[in-house]
């Protein structure tokens, strides 16, 4: 019997229940993985345990590519119809969004963010996601293509079959969304690795999904450690995709694997060091604003975080005394408070990786402006941190840090701004902030990045393609560009007349 893990929530931002079994959810039943493994989940805001979950190992991984391409044969790809896949998504849409607080307070308990976040951002996100694709299983179609006379020629955007997912623990549910929806628009079947430090909401999304009536094999859920349950995922021969989200290291491996097992397409969202430039021309007080937005969101760990600010000489000193007492505002504390905005970090792995960086900055000589200290006796607290005097060869200026730490950075000109900013092995997301609009979008154009912002940062919409350039990805998730990572174009010839 798979154990069910039950929690009463009774705070200022959500009194409820949540109830779901903690097993591996595989052809449509919470089992235990053979190896009868568990592994604990931890509340990073205390570093207590939360409970307990199952993990599977790399022959559980077989049992369910077995199950899913069943599944994919008998029931879903070519044997359901499209706008039965959407009635199905947004079945399960509706039970989401009947259970957004449960599902929100059940990411903060796991991830430490604040409430109003996980409810107003991940889960919101993550319905419109779900609404967003279901709007597209009946309408995924290929085209006709004239030759000549005698032929018939079309094409057909087939569902690929087994498709393996990974995805990293700074927004579990929002970032499954992303990977399944599309996926099951397409008629593919899924096997979703969440993190093995966030599992929950994937378990309680699981849970729902069987209520909404995916048919067996369809939806598997398989926690794990990447290397138990990622890498055979990785390495499958019969699973013909993968797309991932987390570390570039990580992404090189998926894709070493994927080059040495089957050659499955990989999409992959990396890392990100994504500039934020402040003209002399943009609204100042709003700037600020949007680039606290840029750094501290989800306590900075977001792939696309504006952490490298860059801001043009004559402005540069209002720049910083305003961003440093915004940054003196940001409060960081309980996530179910409802004046909180900032977490805690997810682990003492990425506690310990962030305090080392601010270190590096400091025995290279940058400055700490502000913050740089641990907070707290239990947990994963670290101040939002403020670097100034930094070089470009420092690591706090080149290397991803997915924590509140910014840098910031002056500069001469736009030719000047534009060097800096695509001084970098990274080309995520980039904002640009001025009043001259000519100006901005000649910059955004000339930045190395999949997402340019103007006036504005972290925006992401189901309907807007996010991924990125250089060592930040290969493809696009979200909107209409998404769902050439799940289908296989076949091109149909049918002659009418010509013989040879
Ligand atoms: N692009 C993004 O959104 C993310 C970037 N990161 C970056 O990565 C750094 C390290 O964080 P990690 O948790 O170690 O990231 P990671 O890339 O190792 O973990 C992400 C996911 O990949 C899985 N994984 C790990 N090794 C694998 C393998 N060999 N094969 C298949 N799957 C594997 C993990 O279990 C997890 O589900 C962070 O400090 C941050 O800089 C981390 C998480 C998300
Ligand atoms: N910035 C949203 C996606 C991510 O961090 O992975």
């Amino acid at each position: 019997m798979v154990n069910t893990f039950t929690h009463e929530f009774n705070n200022a931002s959500f009194k409820g229940k949540t109830s779901f079994p903690v097993g591996l959810y595989i052809n449509g039943e919470f089992v235990k993985g053979k190896k009868g493994q568990m592994t604990d989940v931890i509340d990073p805001t205390n570093a207590k345990k939360i409970t307990s979950v199952c993990v599977a190992t790399k022959e559980d991984v077989d049992i369910t590519v077995k199950a899913a391409q069943k599944a994919f044969d008998t029931q879903w790809g070519l044997n359901c119809p499209g706008n039965q896949r959407s009635k199905l998504l947004l079945k399960l849409a509706d039970l989401i969004e009947q259970h957004e607080d449960e599902m929100a307070a059940l990411e903060v308990l796991n991830t430490g963010k604040p409430f109003h976040w996980a409810k107003d951002g991940d889960v919101r996100m993550a319905l419109d996601t779900f609404r967003y694709y279901a709007g597209w299983a009946d309408k995924i179609s290929g085209k006709v293509i004239e030759t000549t006379n005698e032929k018939f020629a079309y094409t057909r955007h087939e569902p690929i079959g087994v498709v393996g997912q990974i995805i990293p623990w700074n927004f579990p549910f929002m970032l499954l969304s992303w990977k399944v929806a599309p996926a099951l628009a397409c008629g593919n079947c899924i096997i979703l690795k969440p993190s093995e430090f966030t599992p929950l909401t994937a378990l309680l999304f699981a849970k729902l999904a069987h209520e909404a009536g995916f048919p067996p094999g369809v939806i598997n859920i398989l926690n794990g450690t990447g290397q138990n349950v990622g890498q055979p995922i990785a390495e499958h021969m019969n699973i013909e995709k993968i797309s991932f989200t987390g570390s570039t290291l990580t992404g090189r491996k998926i894709m070493e694997a994927a080059a040495k097992s089957n050659l499955k397409s990989v999409t992959l969202e990396l890392g990100g060091k994504s500039p934020n430039i402040i003209f002399d021309d943009a609204d100042i007080d709003k700037a600020v604003n949007w680039a606290s937005h840029g750094v501290y969101w989800n306590v900075g760990q977001c792939c696309c975080a504006g952490t490298r600010i860059f801001v043009q000489e004559n402005v540069y000193d209002e720049f910083l005394k305003k961003f440093t007492e915004k940054t003196k505002t940001v409060q960081v504390g309980d996530p179910f408070a409802q004046n909180t905005d900032v977490g805690a970090l997810i682990s003492d792995i990425q506690y310990n990786r962030v305090l080392d960086f601010i270190d590096s900055g400091k025995k290279d000589g940058a400055t700490v402006h502000y913050g740089g200290e641990k907070l707290k006796k239990e947990g994963y607290w670290i101040q939002p941190t403020i670097f100034t005097n930094t070089r470009p060869d420092m690591k706090i200026v080149q290397e991803e840090i997915f924590g509140p730490v910014c840098v910031i950075i002056k500069f001469k000109d736009d030719a000047d701004v534009i060097r800096q900013a695509n001084d970098t092995s990274y080309g995520l997301a980039a904002a640009v902030f001025s009043r001259d609009l000519d100006r901005a979008l000649q910059t955004a154009h000339k930045l190395n990045a999949g997402t340019a912002w103007v006036n504005c940062v972290n925006q992401l919409h189901a309907q807007i393609p996010f991924g990125g350039f250089k060592q930040s990805g290969i493809g696009r998730e979200l909107g209409e560009y998404a769902l050439e990572n799940y289908t296989a174009i076949k091109a149909v010839h049918v002659n009418f007349g010509h013989t040879i």
